[in-house]
């Protein structure tokens, strides 16, 4: 089965829900495939297949709370290099750096520890959807304010009708793009 299929094959298992949270959201939920073991399969596969083909230069994988952990310690592990966390405020211990955001559907407060990252360490942010580009705009500058280079944002799909990727001055991938 080549990527393309396995991607199909993901897309289907993704849960679509309208009107959630709010009336007017069409809300498209990763964890209707994690239900399928080969959907998750796949899902592994692609990111993979995608991170070795594109062949950036990284030292850490960064992921966003929540739906962004599915992915970056297995990313990480598969890779040879570590990872750490974006959060939501009040989760994260010691010294940390933050920064205010919106998203599609609220608004909230993401923080990273300032010992995550390295000076200079090159980072791949990783999570599972994006919407405005509220949440990965907030990371970036997180991950620069904690001294690391953003080298990649790679996030599993993309509402690309949102046009979220214009706000981020980043090199941003998708592999679902609706
Ligand atoms: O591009 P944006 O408009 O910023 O939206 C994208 C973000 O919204 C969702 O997370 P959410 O904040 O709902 O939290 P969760 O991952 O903890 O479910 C999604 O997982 C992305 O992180
Ligand atoms: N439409 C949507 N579906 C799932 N998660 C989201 N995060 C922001 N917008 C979303
Ligand atoms: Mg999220």
């Amino acid at each position: 089965m080549n990527s393309e299929q396995k991607l199909e094959y993901i897309n289907k298992h993704i849960g679509v829900y309208p009107d959630f949270p709010k009336k007017g959201i069409l809300f498209r939920d990763i964890f209707g495939a994690l239900t399928d073991a080969t959907a998750c399969q796949y899902l592994k596969d692609v990111l993979l297949e995608h991170v070795r083909k594109t062949n950036p230069d990284i030292d850490l994988i960064v992921g966003l709370e929540s739906r962004g952990f599915l992915f970056n310690l297995m990313l990480a592990a598969e890779l040879g290099v570590g990872c750490a966390p974006i959060r939501k405020k009040g989760k994260l211990p010691g010294e940390c750096v933050s920064v205010e955001y919106t998203l599609e559907y609220g608004s909230d407060i993401f923080e990273m520890q300032k010992t995550a990252i390295k000076p200079g360490q090159k980072v791949l942010i990783i999570d599972d959807l994006l919407a405005t580009g509220g949440s990965l705009s907030a990371a970036i500058e997180l991950v620069r304010k904690a001294g690391g280079e953003v080298v990649q944002c790679l996030v599993v799909m993309e509402l690309a009708f949102l046009d979220g990727r214009k706000k981020l001055d980043a090199d941003i991938h998708s592999l679902l793009k609706y």
